[in-house]
């Protein structure tokens, strides 16, 4: 048994899905599936109710210091959460210790591929109400809007360094947090930083300006220009963060997905995929899983 599963769901016995999801269990895995890629991962059936977006529009966090950064609060509901864990778990994500990372390139597995429809309806509602969108428009509007996936464990107390997104990614990136809260800190880029060709330490922020972003279940936090090119974005390794009014929030496991667009043809062209450089051309999706740097 996954001690993942066993933490989440207290039980890794298939009966049990019945009682996390109810009758809306949103995705299901027949037996007899073939695997459909290199993973040996099977379909999932993705049954659309799910698209429904029951965000709250006023949900909507903007940061007037870092233009292109949007937050949205509570934006997916919890059997959306759910669902998405459950699809992490059964697909044996983080079956080892070794592992606390998957990057999925190309077409993207239902369980993350829907995201990107959900964020144009998003998007759309949003605008309708005379808000703010996720993103700009020419972003909404690229097909497909995601092509790359990075699933991140983190245990409680990890995180991940501060960096800016290599330039291998296009603009438009959606960070979906889930299962618990952090702080995410945000500080205006070095120089080098910006140009960056792998994530490296030596070329982070000296500034002393940091703008703390807190992530609940579910919230789902935008960056586009400014706030994907000119900020860098980390999270501290600690067990509990603390906020501006004082209020102590303690870690605990935390799943986030991260949806980005490959600029180009979407071919991985060095340093940080291991091994994968040559492919991509060749493969309609791949995916890689090990542990994060
Ligand atoms: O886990 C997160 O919330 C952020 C992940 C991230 O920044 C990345 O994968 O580049
Ligand atoms: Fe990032």
């Amino acid at each position: 048994m996954s001690s993942l599963n066993k933490e989440l769901f207290g039980s890794d016995d298939e009966d049990d899905d019945d009682e996390v999801f109810g009758a809306q269990s949103p995705f299901s895995e027949p037996d007899d599936l073939p695997p459909d890629d290199a993973t040996g991962r099977t379909s999932h059936d993705f049954h659309p109710d799910l698209y429904t977006p029951s965000f709250d529009p006023s949900n909507l966090d903007l940061f007037p210091s870092i233009p292109g950064l949007v937050l949205l609060r509570s934006a997916l509901t919890h059997a959306q959460q759910s669902a998405i864990v459950r699809a992490v778990i059964d697909g044996g994500y983080f079956a080892t210790p070794e592992q606390n990372q998957t990057m999925h390139f190309g077409k993207l597995p239902p369980h993350v591929d829907w995201l990107g429809g959900w964020t144009v309806e998003v998007q759309r509602k949003l605008k309708e109400e005379g808000r703010e969108g996720l993103f700009p428009r020419a972003i909404v509007e690229r097909t497909p809007l995601f092509d790359q996936a990075i699933v991140n464990l983190y245990t409680r107390g990890e995180g991940i360094k501060s960096h800016v997104d290599l330039a291998r990614f296009a603009d438009g990136i959606l960070i979906l947090s889930l299962l618990t809260s952090c702080v995410m800190t945000m500080r205006p880029a070095s120089e080098a930083s910006k140009v960056a060709t792998t994530y490296n330490t030596n070329t982070l922020t000296t500034s002393t300006v940091s703008i703390p972003v807190l992530l609940r279940p579910g919230d789902v936090l935008s960056l586009s220009g400014p706030a994907r090119y000119d900020w860098e974005h980390g999270i501290e390794e600690r067990m509990f963060d603390v906020l501006p009014d004082g209020e102590r929030i303690q870690r605990g496991t935390r799943i986030s997905v991260t949806l980005r667009r490959m600029m180009g043809d979407g071919v991985v062209i060095s340093g940080e995929v291991e091994g994968e450089e040559e492919r991509g051309k060749e493969r309609e999706s791949w995916v890689t899983a090990g542990r994060r740097k």
